[in-house]
């Protein structure tokens, strides 16, 4: 039966049996009092004077901890809860406890909500006062992109799900309560269609074997889905036979991909890449814009969050119809190409080269004629752009995780625009380019936390600057 009707889990506590105590040495059971949360969703207590950080503990909450010291390194691995908190609840998914890719299931969907707020309340004290985050009315589901991973159990049964916990040990799963249903099947009919072939999974350590991942992309408003083969080699034995097979049992596939990685890395992707069938694209709406994406650029992975994260970000541009806007780490365009009916013109700068292509596609598919995409390093884009002394009215940045650097901050600082609106998922390399703006002529005046990734400890965040 489906995980997915029957969000309740059996146990509230992780389930006897499961591996503890990973850090080695010796180990002993403590009782602690949780006195607060790390960043990361984890249980703060003390023991001996030490702090420990305890894996699915509440504030408030008494428990009993396994405790092992190995050297310095503490590590505490919660055994049972003595005094539940009010925010405990059962985690839906029956694998959570050994999965590790949510952090935040036993916490009720307000209480994870009031976590994000206070963590964006902390860091940006600096700055300014978050709004109340967006959150989300089905905070499940919502992952447009997954990737799933190939491997041999110990009796040589292909198995096939995430990494476990703090492993490269693949951790079968049939189910993931954050990713689109369909995705989900779609893995699960590849990996019943692995056991019965002789398509063989990739072994990292022998360096043997085919299919290493599935990256599934699934339009959710076109209902498009990609399916991308990343094997380790591009000799594709029964290419034919499989490619009929997954046509036959999922006709909304609507294009798939062989994408080769030859390399001895956690990368997903490799550079080579074969269209199996379709048109090595999927097309989604958002915005009321159309946008086609390739397998390796970047798409905002949560939808519905992500429109009114753009609306939150137009409104902050406050644009008139006149304006030069950058869309700093533009991926496929989409903020820009949203933003250009208010805006003079709109520069895309972007990394990815097929990302660029995209947004090029993108701008003609919608018809926008104010709108220019460049491929290269966002920091020497702007550094050029201010030594010709160009005007930008606006700067709509959205760097990666590891967030911008000083050539391209100092580039807007000498660009001088009069606002700039910072959208990032990760607001604690935001928080230190805000530091660097604040000092060198920009003020806070909005921050708008958004719940893109609900279960985990991941928040996104939206920041207005202006010119002081
Ligand atoms: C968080 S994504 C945002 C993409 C887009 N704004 C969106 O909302 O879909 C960050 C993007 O920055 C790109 N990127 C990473 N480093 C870059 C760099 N140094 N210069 C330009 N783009 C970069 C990535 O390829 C990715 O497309």
């Amino acid at each position: 039966m489906s995980k997915r009707n029957n969000h309740k889990a059996k146990k509230l506590h992780p389930p006897k049996g499961k591996k503890q105590h990973r850090s080695g040495g010796k180990t002993i059971t403590a009782e602690v009092t949780c006195t607060g949360f790390t960043n990361e969703g984890k249980g703060i207590a003390e023991w001996k004077g030490q702090k420990l950080e305890v894996p699915y503990l509440l504030p408030g909450e008494k428990a009993e901890v396994h405790v092992s010291q190995k050297g310095k390194f503490v590590n505490a691995e919660l055994k049972r809860v003595i005094d539940a908190s009010q925010d405990r609840v059962e985690a839906p998914c029956p694998y959570y406890y050994d999965c590790g890719g949510c952090q935040l299931q036993h916490m009720s969907n307000p209480a994870q909500a009031r976590f994000k707020q206070q963590y964006m309340e902390k860091l940006m004290k600096p700055f300014g006062k978050p709004e109340p985050i967006y959150t989300m009315d089905h905070p499940y589901d919502y992952r447009n992109k997954n990737v799933m991973t190939y491997g041999l159990n110990q009796k040589r049964q292909v198995i096939g799900g995430l990494y476990a916990q703090n492993t490269h040990e693949i951790f079968d799963m049939e189910e993931c309560l954050i990713h689109d249903p369909k995705a989900d099947e779609i893995a699960n009919s590849i990996k019943d269609y692995m056991r019965k072939s002789k398509m063989q999974p990739y072994n990292e350590d022998t360096r043997r074997g085919f299919l290493r991942h599935v990256l599934i992309k699934v339009g959710k408003v076109s209902g498009e889905i990609m399916v991308v083969l990343v094997a380790a080699s591009p000799e594709f034995k029964g290419k034919n036979n499989f490619i009929k097979a997954m046509r036959k049992a999922h006709p909304e596939i609507t294009t798939m991909l062989l994408n080769v990685n030859k390399r001895d890395t956690s990368v997903v992707l490799g550079n080579q890449e074969n269209v199996l069938f379709g048109k090595g694209t999927i097309t989604d709406t958002l915005c009321g814009l159309e946008f086609e994406i390739s397998a390796k650029s970047f798409y905002q992975i949560n939808p519905v969050q992500t429109e009114r994260l753009y609306a939150k970000a137009i409104e902050m541009a406050e644009l008139t119809g006149k304006e030069t806007v950058i869309d700093a780490y533009c991926g496929i365009g989409t903020i820009g190409l949203v933003a250009s009916k208010q805006a003079g013109k709109v520069i895309g700068v972007e990394v990815n080269k097929d990302a660029v292509k995209d947004a090029v596609r993108n701008s003609k598919r919608n018809g926008v004629k104010n709108a220019r995409f460049y491929q290269g390093d966002a920091g020497e884009f702007m550094v050029d752009m201010a030594a010709r002394k160009e005007k930008a009215d606006v700067v709509i940045m959205d760097p990666p995780r590891s967030g911008s650097d000083e050539a391209f901050l100092s580039s807007v600082v000498k660009l001088k625009p009069e606002r700039v609106v910072y959208v990032s998922c990760n607001p604690e390399t935001q928080a230190r380019d805000l530091k660097y703006l604040t000092k060198n002529g920009y003020k806070v005046e909005g921050i708008q936390p958004v719940d893109m990734f609900p279960q985990t400890y991941h928040v996104e965040s939206v920041v207005k600057l202006v010119r002081k």
